[in-house]
């Protein structure tokens, strides 16, 4: 399956369609395997997707949570992806605490908390050393400069291929963040994207050759689904692109 763009006339129809197919996929990941697998983006886009989700009435309990990327800060820092997923839904749903799995960023050193958190996804996965677990569904957002998760442009990050967490560099600042090639094993790819701000990077990730260590988001090819769900005032010269 190629990538599937669509550029909604507002940020309300955007949410809704994010809404509408995230449910769609936990729904069919659930009948399938009894559970969905969904890791989490950050950043200011999705949290009234996170706030929408908390409404509807789901089997919590078959519903696991990860994060594709972190700040290196405690949970209750207002910059924290975790504390603010928690706050616009988890913490307003009975979801039990052991289906919540956030990245670590207490040890002092990111990549021991890197280190950690692989193996505890090695684990619930049942995944043996070397191989990537396939999530359900993970969201993504984009940043102005094409980053996505924490890949910033040319970073370490970007071209580690053998981790399934990496360190992430934001200007100096350490995070932790999905590696390429965990998220390209995942089973449906969705990229939430708003602001007009974000249309020169997207012109560049869509284009037919360009430079990922530039523009980090044409990393992402997964071998599942790909969706690019747009607000106009991002999407609004990508419209015909498929
Ligand atoms: O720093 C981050 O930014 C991106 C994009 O955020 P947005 O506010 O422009 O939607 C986000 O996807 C990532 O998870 C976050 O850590």
């Amino acid at each position: 399956m190629g990538k599937q763009v669509e550029v909604l006339p507002t940020m309300a129809g955007l949410i809704e369609r994010a809404l509408e197919l995230v449910l769609a996929q936990m729904q069919s990941s659930i009948s399938l395997s009894g559970r969905c697998t969904i890791a989490l983006s950050g950043g200011s886009t999705p949290k009234p997707l996170y706030e929408a989700i908390a409404n509807l009435d789901l089997p919590w309990e078959k519903i696991h949570v990860f994060w594709g990327d972190e700040r290196y800060v405690p949970p209750d820092h207002p910059d924290s992806n975790q504390g603010m997923a928690r706050r616009a839904w988890l913490d307003k749903v009975n979801i039990p605490a052991a289906n919540i799995h956030p990245m670590p960023t207490d040890a002092g050193d990111p990549a021991v908390d890197a280190s950690k958190h692989e193996a505890e996804l090695s684990e619930f996965f049942k995944t043996p050393p070397g191989e990537f677990p396939a999530l359900d569904i993970i969201l993504l957002g984009m940043g102005d400069d094409g980053h996505t998760a924490s890949l910033f442009p040319h970073t370490e990050a970007l071209g580690v291929s053998d981790r399934l967490i990496a360190v992430g560099n934001k200007d100096g600042q350490p995070r932790l963040t999905f590696t390429a090639p965990l998220i390209n094993s995942a089973r449906c790819v969705i990229f939430v994207v708003a602001g007009a701000n974000k249309r020169p990077a997207l012109a560049q990730i869509f284009a037919p050759q360009g430079d990922e260590m530039t523009y980090p988001s044409r990393l992402i090819q997964p071998v599942g689904e790909l969706w690019w769900l747009l607000d106009e005032s991002a999407g609004q010269e990508l419209k015909f692109v498929g």
